[in-house]
Parts: structure tokens; C-alpha cells; sequence
């Protein structure tokens, strides 16, 4: 019998091949209880006190009725045997009493259940607030990394159900409660009934607990496939992909992929679905056995005159009901002690924490800057990668000037804008600004001052107008500066073509938005960062798209708003390029050479070699 050697330590892998958690590790969860309780009262005091209140109440009320119910029938018995005028005023009463009890017994359950759902709902709100501000604060890289993703899965799957969990911990603590006032009773004409009692559900208890950590394991272990089916059900069916997975003829492939992957996933849940049916009816069996036993026992006791039929009722129905309270609290307890696993994964999020902030003592941000960036011996590696994406850099960025980077396809450029704007901090050497290492700054100083146009920027499915306020969101209520921003991007001319210009929805995504091509978008896109008016502004070849006239006419006016300011620009298009003060060749991540066109030019070199060779139309 596996299942008796793996009820407590089990080490033996489950079908995912993770290890499910021992008893103790199940235990140490219910340590997140207090915190998550606190946070439950924190969502709002007034209702978490009122729930708690009504729960006490209806806590007493099963014992009462039982009580009453017990009167009614003894008087009633007697009754019978009364020959001539019957007194019946105080039987009334007690049924009276018993209708009270009842109706308030529903109205607090009503009660219970609409603060449940709304202290609920309030919780789950709360929940996915917190986690988006924490996510915000969490560092580039951390994203980047499958593991945190998994994190963050499973807590953003935790908020909703954790609701849950908490009428599960509230319930149980009422239905303790309950079973304490019934208990008293029960022990007061036999306490060999409790024990009885406990035998009869024991089993049951540890069967559901075991099957419970099963298919937490199985959930847990297969959360990096759950996200690889979700990712294909939505590459499957998106207005994102609909176009390529056409023409690629993807469709039997992703769906073949998500008919392995999710078949594998039900096998191993039918598994432990059907063991769990199985010996769930086994158990049950047992605790049936022990309630007809208790039940025989209080019939003979009643046979033989020692309680009377009221107290069979009482004894037969506490016992009844005990059993029922017992096994949903043990039941519960394994659900809850589930929940508190769960709950793990959403204080683990929680405890994630970004290694670029802000240091106390942070120095001033320099208004203006006044010598610039400058890199010393910088190297940077991505942390899943062995390659240094970036190595043994030294350069200035000089205050005020236009920098333009050039480079192959992966030769580090963005990777270096990434740097200038900590998305990363470098591996080794250092970034001054005006003599100061940029890791002594504010980061939140630093990026108000940055503004980073990407070439993978975000469309985001809102207005055209919120689209460039994006630059400075603060100003999204500043139109005479979003319609400046739009004509000095040329933005204008694209708001100009739309139904509802700058409060058209652009994108597929939600009803009434209108798409645009790539070139429109991204004149949309470099909106921001006029919007942004910020002292460093980069453009990292967010003008690809755009045909070779309109990208002129961008830098044109780019080149117009930026002076006085510092800027770098990115772009495979030598006709931008040429424009900047300089030019700095990067390959492989590490300096070639650097100096205006012309100079460059002069020197014949790498950046010379290949100038000629767009000149010649071949790149
Ligand atoms: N998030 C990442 N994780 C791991 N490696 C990365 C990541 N981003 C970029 N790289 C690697 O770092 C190197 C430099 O990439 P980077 O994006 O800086 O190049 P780039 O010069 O901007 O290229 P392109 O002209 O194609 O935009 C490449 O080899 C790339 O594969």
C-alpha cells in the first residue's frame, strides 16, 4: 500500500518528478496564515470585524437548536401520557423558539456569505494592486528570468483564490467553535463517543491530506508547461499572431503541441483523480461505520430507560452532526494547509526584491549635467548568458552632444542604452556621471531625466493621445503639449487621418481601435520622447520603419529640439547617422573607434568600410 508509506515523509518523487512536501513542510506553511489574516483585516477592519462577530453567533447557533429540538420532543412525549386538559402554551414557546433560532440561523448565513464575497472581492483587488506595484519595482533582469516568471505566475493565480482560502480559515474557525459547544454535551453522557468519533474520521482526515499534497506537487511542478499552454493557446488564437501562424501554416503544429502537453497534464491528474475516489468512498464507508455505531449504542442506553427519547434525539443529532463538523474541519485544515502552500508562492513574489534602488544619501541629480557619462572599462554579461555582451568599454558621452551608435545586428548598442538608463547595472567597471558612479544616484532621478525611445517600444492599445502623454504620463492632461509633441514627431499628420484623432483607440485589441502601419506607430512612439523633455534623450532605431524621407525630417527636428541636450541616437541608416557630433563603432561588444564623420571617414576604417558599403546599396 503506497499510499500508507507516503502519507507522512514521502520521498519518492511524484509523477512530475518533484518531491511532494513532507507533513512538516505542510506545517511550516500555516505560518503564512497570521500574515495572510493580517492582510485579509488590513483590506477592510470594519467588515473583517463583522464577519467575525456573525461567525461567533452562528457558532452557538446548532447547539441551541439541538437543545430546543430535545425540549420540544420530551414535551411532547409527556404530553401523550397527560389524559384531559393539556397545557400546550410552553411546547408553543419552544417551537417558537426553535422557528427564531431557525430563521436567524439563515439570516446570519446570508450575512456571512455577502461579507464573505465582499471583503472577498475587495481582498482580490487589493491583491493584484500589490502585486503590480511590486512587479514595477523589481529590476529588468529579474524579468528575463523563467523562474521569476513562474513566481509570478503562480502569485498572480494565488490572488483570486485566495479569497477562498479565506472563508475556508474564517469557517473553520466557526465550525470549531460549533464543535466545542457540541462536544460538551456529547462528553457529558459519554466521552468514549468522541473517541469514537475521532476513529471514525481520522482516516479520512490523512487520506484527504495526502491526496491534497499530491496535486499540489502535480499543480506546482507542471506551472512552467501551464505557462507554455497558455502561451500557445493565446499564439494559437491572437489578433497578435493570427497573421504569421496563416501564412506559416502554424496551426497543426501549435495545436499539436498543446494537445501533447495538455493530455500528459490530464493522464497524471486522472491518476491521482480516480486513487483519490477510490479511497475517498473507503473512508467515507468508515465513518458511517462509526456514526451507526455510536448510533446503536444511544438506542440501547434509550431501551433501557437512561436517557430519554428528547436526549436520543439530542445525543443522535450532536453525534450526526459532529461527524459531519469533524471531517469538514479536517478537510478543510488539508485545504487550508494547501492554501497556506500556495500562499508561499505569493509572500516568495513578495520577498523578491530589486537590487537597483535608491541608496540613502543619494546625491542630487545634476541639473544641468555637466561633463557627461563616462564609461571606464565597463563589461556587461547577461545573467543567462556566458558571452559579455559588452566588455572593456571606455569612452565619454560628452554633456550636450549627439552621440550616434553604430554596429551590427547584436554588436551590444542596446545593450549599452540599457546600461546608461540602469536597466542593468554593469558586471564590472564603472558608469560616472559628472564624476559620480551612477549606482550612488536615484534611480528614479536618473530615468525622470532619461528618455528612451526602444526599438521594441510598447503600443499600447489606448488613445492616440495617452500614447504619446506616455512620454510624461503626469502631463496627460497637458494637450497643447501632446499636439506639439505629436507635430514635432510628425505624429500629427497620422492623429490627422483618424476617426476620432487624439481620442481614437489605436490597435485591434479592444472594440472601435483602428491599427496602424509600422512607420505610424512609431511616429506615434517617438511622441514620447519630445513629450518626455528630459536632459539625455535615445532614440534606439525607433525609426526603422519609417520611409527614408520622413526619417530625415524626424532628425531633422530631433536634432532642432535637442540642442543644448544630449542625445543618442541608434540607427543602421548612415544618412541619420552623419548627423550626430560623433559616432562611436562598437563590434562584439567592445570599442572600435570613435570621432565625427568626417574623421572617421578620413581614417579609412571600419566605420569608412562600411559607409562605402551602404553607400554601394549592399547593407
Ligand atoms: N535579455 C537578454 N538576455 C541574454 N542575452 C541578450 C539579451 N539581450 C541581448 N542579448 C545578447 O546581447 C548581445 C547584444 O545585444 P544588443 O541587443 O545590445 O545588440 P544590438 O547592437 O542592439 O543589436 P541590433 O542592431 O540587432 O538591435 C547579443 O548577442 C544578444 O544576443
Amino acid at each position: 500500500m503506497a499510499f500508507w508509506s507516503n502519507l507522512f515523509t514521502s520521498k519518492k518523487a511524484s509523477s512530475t518528478g518533484k518531491p511532494p512536501l513532507s507533513v512538516q513542510q505542510r506545517v511550516s506553511a500555516l505560518k503564512h496564515l497570521p500574515p495572510f489574516l493580517k492582510l485579509v483585516w488590513q483590506t477592510n477592519p470594519r467588515m473583517a470585524f463583522l464577519n467575525v462577530v456573525l461567525r461567533l453567533f452562528k457558532a452557538a447557533v446548532p447547539l441551541a437548536m439541538l437543545y430546543v429540538g430535545q425540549l420540544i420532543i420530551d414535551e411532547v412525549i409527556s404530553l401523550t401520557q397527560v389524559t384531559g386538559e393539556r397545557e400546550l402554551r410552553y411546547l408553543l414557546t419552544l417551537v417558537a423558539i426553535e422557528f427564531g433560532l431557525a430563521v436567524i440561523s439563515d439570516t446570519l448565513n446570508r450575512g456571512i456569505a455577502l461579507i464573505d464575497g465582499l471583503l472577498g472581492d475587495l481582498f482580490a483587488n487589493q491583491s493584484s494592486i500589490r502585486l503590480m506595484e511590486h512587479a514595477a519595482e523589481l529590476d529588468l533582469d529579474q524579468f528575463e528570468d523563467s523562474t521569476f516568471y513562474d513566481k509570478l505566475e503562480r502569485a498572480r493565480r494565488q490572488t483570486l483564490s485566495r479569497t477562498i482560502l479565506m472563508s475556508q480559515v474564517l469557517g473553520q474557525l466557526q465550525d470549531l467553535i460549533t464543535m466545542l459547544f457540541l462536544a460538551v454535551g456529547l462528553v457529558a453522557f459519554n466521552p468514549w463517543l468522541l473517541l469514537l468519533l475521532l476513529v471514525a474520521v481520522l482516516p479520512a482526515f490523512l487520506g484527504e491530506s495526502h491526496f491534497n499534497e499530491r496535486s499540489y506537487s502535480l499543480v506546482h511542478g507542471w506551472t512552467p508547461e501551464r505557462r507554455e499552454l497558455d502561451y500557445l493557446r493565446q499564439t494559437g488564437a491572437s489578433d497578435d499572431t493570427a497573421k504569421e501562424v496563416k501564412i506559416f501554416g502554424l496551426s497543426d503544429f501549435l495545436v499539436n503541441r498543446f494537445r501533447e502537453l495538455s493530455s500528459q497534464f490530464y493522464l497524471d491528474n486522472k491518476k491521482l483523480a480516480t486513487r483519490r475516489a477510490g479511497w475517498g468512498s473507503f473512508f467515507a464507508a468508515l465513518g458511517s461505520a462509526g456514526y451507526y455505531g455510536a448510533y446503536v449504542y444511544i438506542i440501547l442506553q434509550t431501551v433501557n430507560g437512561q436517557v430519554s427519547i428528547g436526549q436520543l434525539t439530542f445525543l443522535a443529532g450532536s453525534f450526526m452532526r459532529m461527524r459531519g463538523l469533524l471531517e469538514s474541519i479536517l478537510n478543510r485544515f488539508t485545504s487550508v494547509a494547501e492554501g497556506a502552500l500556495y500562499l508561499q508562492d505569493f509572500f516568495d513574489f513578495f520577498e523578491l526584491q530589486p537590487r537597483i534602488h535608491r541608496k540613502p544619501n543619494a546625491p542630487a541629480f545634476p541639473k544641468p549635467i555637466q561633463h557627461g557619462f563616462t564609461f571606464e572599462n565597463v563589461g556587461f554579461q547577461y545573467h543567462n548568458s556566458e558571452r559579455w555582451a559588452i566588455r572593456n568599454l571606455n569612452f565619454t558621452l560628452r554633456a550636450g552632444e549627439k552621440l550616434a551608435l553604430v554596429g551590427e545586428n547584436g554588436a551590444g548598442k542596446t545593450t549599452l542604452v540599457k546600461l546608461l538608463s540602469r536597466l542593468y547595472d554593469p558586471t564590472e567597471g564603472l558608469i560616472l556621471l559628472d564624476g559620480i558612479d551612477l549606482r550612488e544616484y536615484d534611480p528614479a532621478d536618473l530615468r525622470r531625466e532619461i528618455g528612451v525611445i526602444f526599438q521594441d517600444f510598447v503600443r499600447f492599445q489606448m488613445s492616440a493621445g495617452t500614447n504619446i502623454a506616455i512620454g510624461r504620463i503626469e502631463e496627460k492632461s497637458n494637450q497643447p503639449r501632446i499636439e506639439s509633441s505629436a507635430h514635432q514627431s510628425l505624429a500629427d499628420t497620422v492623429i490627422a487621418k483618424l476617426p476620432e484623432g487624439y481620442d481614437q483607440v489605436i490597435g485591434r485589441r479592444f472594440n472601435k481601435g483602428v491599427d496602424l502601419s509600422g512607420g505610424e506607430w512609431q511616429k506615434i512612439a517617438l511622441g514620447r520622447a519630445y513629450m518626455r523633455d528630459a536632459q539625455l534623450l535615445i532614440l534606439d532605431e525607433p525609426t526603422a520603419a519609417l520611409d527614408a524621407r520622413a526619417e530625415h525630417e524626424v532628425f531633422q527636428r530631433f536634432a532642432e529640439l535637442t540642442k543644448g541636450k544630449t542625445a543618442v541616437l541608434i540607427s543602421h541608416r548612415f544618412s541619420t547617422v552623419r548627423m550626430a557630433d560623433r559616432i562611436l563603432v562598437i563590434e562584439n561588444g567592445q570599442f572600435v573607434e570613435m570621432g565625427s564623420h568626417e574623421e572617421l571617414l578620413a581614417k579609412g576604417e571600419r566605420y569608412a568600410e562600411l559607409f562605402r558599403l551602404q553607400a554601394k546599396g549592399y547593407l
